[in-house]
């Protein structure tokens, strides 16, 4: 299992900057994930995390974004905690032609909202140029659960720069405005939980 405490790049403390966010990104093997962020040179990888470094400006303020991407066939019963901890946002992808990636969204989010409950989340239909009908289709997991959907196509670009500014618009105002008192005794419950020797 990797450790993400151990890669000083990975010091979580850069996070408390303003305008630093880090974006997560779930879902099953092979629905795009990687894909979707390559379009970012910037990276640094182990063995089941890449991390992409990404600038942006958004309302005029230049933020770095830091999005992670694991291997989906970690899958989420194996997640490790440090994965989650301080995630601003998720992104959460399926590949439109494998109805089993849809259905497994059920299980990545149970397993996102156990570490990260209050965060917004959007849902990626990727691979929409393979099949351009399924955009008239009904994706009832998202509304369901009161999340964004976006139809994109990480090899053609579709959508994919929306997704991404939207997300990272969500990301900001949600660590701009969620320093209430429940997130941060969640947070130190997340930090004790990822270092225990520590305490
Ligand atoms: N047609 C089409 N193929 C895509 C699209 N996005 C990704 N793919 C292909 O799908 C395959 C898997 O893409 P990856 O980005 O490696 O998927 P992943 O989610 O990172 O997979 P894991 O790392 O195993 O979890 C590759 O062959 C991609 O080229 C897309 O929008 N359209
Ligand atoms: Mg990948």
């Amino acid at each position: 299992m990797w450790d993400a405490s151990g890669i000083p790049e990975l010091d979580q403390d850069k996070y408390d900057a303003d305008e630093e966010v880090k974006i997560i990104c779930l879902g099953d093997s092979a629905v795009g994930k990687s894909k979707l962020m390559e379009s970012h040179p910037q990276q640094l990888s182990t063995y089941a995390l890449t991390l992409y470094k990404y600038t942006t400006t958004i309302d005029s303020k230049a933020v770095l974004v830091d999005f992670w991407d694991t291997a989906g066939q970690e899958r989420f019963q194996s997640m490790h905690p440090s994965y989650y901890h301080k995630a601003h946002a998720c992104i959460m992808v399926f590949d439109v032609q494998r109805k089993i990636t849809y259905k497994n969204l059920t299980s990545w989010y149970t397993g996102l909202r156990e570490y990260r409950p209050e965060i917004p989340c959007v849902v990626v239909a990727n691979k929409i140029d393979a099949d351009m009908k399924v955009t008239q289709r009904n994706f009832n997991f998202a509304k369901k659960q009161g999340l964004p959907l976006y139809f994109v196509s990480a090899a053609d670009g579709t959508n994919v720069v929306k997704m991404l500014k939207e997300t990272i618009k969500m990301a900001m105002s949600y660590k701009q405005n969620s320093s209430d008192f429940m997130d941060e005794v969640m947070q130190e419950l997340e930090v004790q939980y990822i270092f225990p020797s520590r305490y």
